[in-house]
């Protein structure tokens, strides 16, 4: 297996302090991975080293080229934002495409079925900052899904979402597993609705560790 990302005996962290150590990992396509961990375990720091945000302190971080995308925590939408919902998801396609020409009526057409899968059908004239936090949540799953993403990164994706709208966000970016993605999602409680990951990697003081599956209980259907 070629992975498609990997961490060489990393230290990972912001100006100089690390805020994990010693962290070797690998991953190849088509895995979908959780990240679990308390508030400031190390989540985002260890996603955003992931997706190439953040350079290591020491140590290496490896990724095979590809589109990457990234779903931001949800306040990094807060405060004005002018864009309508359409403009916005379509934006993700943009570096994909600013070698050749604008987005196209494949990529449009693709960004209208993401908002119909989210829920957000009608939604495209909308300005994004007249949207409730679940649904702007769902916008910025749209923009990062509509790049086709080989490697894509969620920070608390569903932390907005009551669990319908987390069930169709999540069945969605089992789809892009499903078509080879590797994915790397972070949570700070592991519920049922986690339950088709293919690996759990639990922080906790400064370490990463690959940790249980999680176990449904049955209670959803
Ligand atoms: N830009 C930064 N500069 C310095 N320290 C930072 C920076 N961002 C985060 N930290 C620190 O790194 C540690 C881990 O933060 P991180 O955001 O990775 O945690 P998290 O698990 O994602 O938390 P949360 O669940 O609250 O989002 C915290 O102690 C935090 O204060």
């Amino acid at each position: 297996m070629r992975p498609v990302l990997g961490f060489r005996s990393a230290a990972l962290g912001h100006s100089g302090r690390a805020v994990l150590t010693g962290v070797d990992l690998e991953f190849g396509a088509g895995r979908f991975v959780l990240v679990e961990g308390a508030s400031g375990s190390g989540k985002t720091t260890l996603l955003h080293s992931a997706i190439g945000l953040l350079p290591p302190i020491s140590g290496a971080v490896e990724r095979t080229p590809g589109v990457r995308a990234l779903v931001p925590q949800i306040d990094a939408l807060d405060g004005a934002h002018p864009a309508s919902v359409l403009e916005t998801v379509l934006s993700g396609a943009l570096s994909v495409h600013l070698s050749g020409s604008s987005p196209g009526a494949e990529v449009r057409q693709r960004a209208f079925e993401l908002l119909d899968a989210l829920d957000l059908t009608g939604f495209a004239d909308r300005r994004v900052d007249h949207l409730s936090g679940g649904q702007r949540q769902r916008v910025l799953v749209a923009r990062a899904l509509v790049r086709q993403p080989d490697l894509l990164i969620l920070d608390e994706p569903t932390s907005a979402l009551d669990e319908r709208s987390a069930r169709r966000v999540l069945s969605l970016v089992r789809a892009a597993v499903e078509r080879g993605a590797l994915v790397l999602a972070a949570t700070h409680r592991l519920d049922e609705a986690w339950i088709e990951v293919d690996d759990v990697l639990r922080i906790a003081g400064g370490v990463v560790e690959v940790a249980e599956l999680p176990q449904s209980t049955g209670a959803l259907p």
